[in-house]
């Protein structure tokens, strides 16, 4: 299977986003940050938006709420037809019931682990999950810089997953690029979302290309 590259429009030019989308048509799926100002200190969009990203995006919608209260907002992304929906672990009450609930509304339920959140509590509930979100900068902000001290996390789950013969995607989120990807595939990642590297590309289909090439190498 080869590596999943998701590009995340919050490097995009939010007022031209049809046509930022058309630049990314060659992607895996659109990596779409909701952030409420509340669980993280930046302030994006909602569910009004997301509707109209999915009414005219070309490719499936992965939705990363960074949010607190998902059990309230979380089933509404679902509702609008979002392929897959993350929450964060931290913010949960309930995640397994969230889980449930997503997957019950035909989305893939996920779940996003902040750079200092260990996987240890998650690891025997992975089955109720489709992919885990493991943070690789601390969520809030496109264009940071990677953290490879999240990579032990990334191999202990990808270990789990491996032992259990689960299909469980592993995606990495924040600071992706043609280097650093090569850490975060060989470390057992096989969905990756990029957005400066993408949308400050020269031509983003093309590094879209890169992107998949070089992992593909590495996993
Ligand atoms: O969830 C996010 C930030 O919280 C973004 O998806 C992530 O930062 C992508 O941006 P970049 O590739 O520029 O780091
Ligand atoms: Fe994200």
């Amino acid at each position: 299977m080869p590596a999943r590259i998701n590009p995340s429009i919050l490097a995009a030019d939010f007022v031209n986003m049809e046509r930022d989308l058309g630049k990314i048509a060659s992607a895996d799926l659109v990596h779409v940050d909701v952030m409420d100002n509340h669980f993280v200190p930046n302030l994006t969009f909602g569910p009004q938006m997301v509707g109209r990203i999915q009414d005219v995006s070309a490719i499936p919608l992965d939705v990363h709420l960074m949010i607190t209260d998902p059990e309230r907002w979380a089933p509404g992304y679902a509702e609008l037809g979002a392929y897959s929906v993350t929450f964060h672990a931290e913010a949960a009450t309930d995640p397994v019931g969230l889980a449930r609930r997503l997957r019950s509304m035909g989305a893939r339920a996920g779940i996003a682990l902040k750079p200092g959140t260990p996987a240890d509590d998650y690891l025997d509930l992975l089955e109720e999950f489709d992919q885990v979100l493991v943070m690789t900068v601390e969520p809030g902000f496109g264009g940071q810089s990677f953290m490879p001290e999240t990579m032990p996390k990334l191999r202990q789950l990808r270990s789990a997953a491996t032992a259990r013969g689960l299909d469980l995607w592993l995606q990495v989120d924040g600071g992706i690029t043609e280097e650093t990807i090569v850490t975060a595939a060989r470390a057992g990642a096989d969905t990756f979302v990029a957005g400066s590297s993408v949308f400050r590309a020269d031509d983003p289909a093309r590094q879209i290309s890169l992107l998949r090439e070089t992992a593909d190498l590495h996993f």
